[in-house]
């Protein structure tokens, strides 16, 4: 079995973050701000298992991802890495990039939205905590830096070549993940990874107000525009068309849909249920 967890359930608060849940937000906050948010193997497994926990719990409509202190996350933690990484059999490495892969495949998988908040840097595992998030909220102070190759490894790290390249194109996505340089809030809002640019002091407001708007929203038309833009990505034009005919018919039928016609008629905005 591996060492990291794996099918262990997230059950008790993570020593790397903190998570609560107030009003269908699950705010989910890395506590290591002197280590700038690094992620421990402990940090990424948890986050794994509590994305596979979140969805079944059903009183979530949105997960915040953030970093407390200065920085979103410096990715994986530096000290760890030398004194255990460096020692580990190649079978043990292959474990831990299996599991380091599993977050990011359970944030693309999990059917609620997921906004990050950029503040500081988001580096390594960090930047690419941010690409696979659906909503990148991203304040001037932020910085991304897919430093891999800094650090003697593959620029594709954790999905960030399949989901790079998808995000902000090809040539841009090789600039960034081959050279490994940091970029800033500005660049990055160029680049087309950032979904909102906000001034420091309105991070908070211009959050709130994407939040509210997620929540407040047609929760399953989300969750399956969520899924198709994920699963279409490999497909060819009639399977996607085929997919996208499916899921409309069945959203078709739901109270949402009747809702949304219901409060038009009746000249009021729709009150939505998620069902
Ligand atoms: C560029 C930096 C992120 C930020 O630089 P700067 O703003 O100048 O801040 P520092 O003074 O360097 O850091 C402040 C303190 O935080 C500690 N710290 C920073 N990053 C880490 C970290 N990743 N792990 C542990 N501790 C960290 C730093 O030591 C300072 O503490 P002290 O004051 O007590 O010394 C810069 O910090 C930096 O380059 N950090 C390292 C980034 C890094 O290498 N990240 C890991 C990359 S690999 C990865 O993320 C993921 C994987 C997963 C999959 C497969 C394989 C490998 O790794």
């Amino acid at each position: 079995m591996s060492p990291f967890r794996g099918s262990i359930p997230f059950t008790q608060e993570s020593t790397q973050f903190r998570f609560n849940v107030a009003d269908q937000v699950a705010n989910i906050t890395f506590t290591r701000p002197d280590k700038l948010n690094a992620l421990t193997f402990e940090g990424y497994a948890d986050l794994r298992d509590l994305l596979h926990e979140i969805p079944s719990r059903g009183d979530v409509r949105v997960i915040v991802l953030r970093g407390e202190g200065t920085a979103f996350s410096s990715g994986g933690d530096v000290h760890e890495i030398i004194g255990e990484l460096l020692k580990m059999h190649s079978h043990e490495l292959l474990d831990f990039t299996r599991m380091t892969g599993e977050v990011v495949k359970a944030m693309r998988e999990c059917p609620v939205p997921i906004v990050a908040v950029i503040h500081g840097i988001a580096a390594g595992a960090g930047s690419v905590l941010a690409l696979a998030s659906d909503f990148r909220i991203v304040s001037r102070s932020g910085k991304f830096a897919f430093l891999f190759t800094k650090v003697g490894l593959a620029g594709a790290d954790m999905g960030s070549a399949y989901l790079l390249p998808r995000l902000i194109g090809l040539g841009r996505a090789t600039q960034l993940l081959m050279l490994g340089d940091t970029i800033s809030a500005e660049v990055a809002d160029k680049f087309g990874l950032v979904s909102v640019l906000v001034e420091d002091e309105e991070i908070e407001s211009q959050l709130n107000a994407l939040v509210h708007r997620l929540v407040e929203g047609p929760a399953f038309a989300y969750a399956q525009t969520k899924a198709l833009l994920s699963r279409e990505l490999d497909m060819s034009l009639s399977g996607a068309l085929e997919l996208e005919a499916m899921t409309q018919a069945l959203l078709m039928t739901t109270e949402d849909y009747a809702e949304f016609y219901k409060a038009f008629s009746e000249k009021r905005a729709p009150t939505w249920k998620g069902r």
